[in-house]
C-alpha cells in the first residue's frame, strides 16, 4: 500500500497573500489527516514564501498532540538553518532536496556521485532512530545513480515525478518517464532502499503511475489536491487520492 502525505506548501502560500491567519495551515492539517492521510509534508524555503518558520513548529505540535502515528516529513536543502530546524523539530522524515534558495520549485534531483561525500556528513548527522532519510532523486538515475544513493547511508530515495507530470497531454513521453521511474525504483528496491515520489502527481496521473512503478512506500502531493480541493473540499479529494493510490 502507497501512502498518502499532503504537501501545505500551497495552503500556506495562499494564507500569505494577506497578513491574516487563514486558511490554516494547521486547520487544513486536521482535516486531511481526519480524512485518511498518513501524514504531512512541507518544505520551508529560505524566503518563507509559504510554510513559515512558525508553521513548522505549530505543525510539529499538532501532530504530536493529537496525530501521534502522523508522519512530518520536512523537505529541503540541507543548509546550516536547515539542519538546526530538522534536529530541533525532530521530524519523523527528512527529505533532502539539492534547491538553490532562488529556485522557483524543485526541478531535478542529487547528484549522488558528485556530491556523495557531502550528502554522506548529512545523512550521518541527520540519522538519529525514528528518523528517516530520503534523497530526492532524478527519473533516469538507475542502477549507478542509486549505488551512489545507497553510500550515503540514507534509507529512501524519493523519485522526481516532475517531468512524468509535465507530459499530461503527451502520452508517448509519459510511458517512456515511467519507465525510467520504474527503472530506478527497482534499482532501489534492489539494494534495499525504500522508494518515495512526488511532484505534480495528480488524481490524472497516479493511476498509470501506480501501475507501471513498482514498491512506491509514500507519495507527497500538494499542488494537484491543493487544486482539487478548492473544487471539491480537502477531505473528499484525500479520499479520491487515496482511491487512486489503490490503483495497482
Ligand atoms: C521536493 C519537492 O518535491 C517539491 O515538490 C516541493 O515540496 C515543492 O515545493 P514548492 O511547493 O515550493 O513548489
Ligand atoms: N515531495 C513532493 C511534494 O511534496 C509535493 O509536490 P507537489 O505535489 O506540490 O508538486
Amino acid at each position: 500500500m502507497t501512502l498518502l502525505s499532503v504537501n501545505l506548501n500551497a495552503v500556506a502560500q495562499l494564507r500569505n497573500r494577506r497578513d491574516l491567519p487563514w486558511p490554516s495551515v494547521t486547520g487544513i492539517a486536521r482535516v486531511v489527516l481526519n480524512a485518511g492521510a498518513s501524514g504531512i509534508t512541507i518544505h520551508p524555503r529560505p524566503d518563507e514564501r509559504h510554510i513559515r518558520r512558525t508553521d513548522v513548529f505549530d505543525l510539529s505540535a499538532l501532530l504530536r498532540t493529537d496525530y501521534p502515528q502522523a508522519e512530518f516529513n520536512i523537505e529541503g536543502f540541507p543548509s546550516d538553518d536547515f539542519l538546526e530546524l530538522i534536529e530541533e523539530v525532530n521530524p519523523e522524515q527528512v527529505t533532502l532536496v539539492p534547491d538553490d534558495p532562488a529556485q522557483a520549485t524543485s526541478d531535478h534531483g542529487w547528484d549522488f556521485v558528485g556530491q556523495g561525500s557531502f550528502l554522506t556528513s548529512v545523512v550521518e548527522r541527520l540519522k538519529v532512530p525514528g528518523r528517516r532519510i530520503s534523497l530526492f532523486c532524478d527519473p533516469d538515475a538507475g542502477a549507478a545513480g542509486i549505488a551512489g544513493a545507497k553510500a550515503t547511508g540514507a534509507d529512501r530515495v524519493e523519485l522526481f515525478t516532475g517531468p512524468y507530470g509535465a507530459c499530461f497531454d503527451d502520452a508517448a513521453e509519459a510511458e517512456r518517464q515511467l519507465a525510467m521511474l520504474a527503472d530506478t525504483s527497482r534499482a532501489a528496491l534492489s539494494v534495499g532502499m525504500g522508494v518515495n515520489a512526488g511532484h505534480d502527481l495528480t488524481l490524472a496521473n497516479l493511476p498509470a503511475f501506480q501501475v507501471a512503478v513498482p514498491g512506491v512506500a509514500e507519495v507527497s502531493i500538494g499542488h494537484g489536491i491543493t487544486a482539487d480541493a478548492l473544487l471539491i473540499g480537502f477531505a473528499e479529494a484525500v479520499r479520491a487520492y487515496r482511491l487512486a493510490l489503490e490503483s495497482n
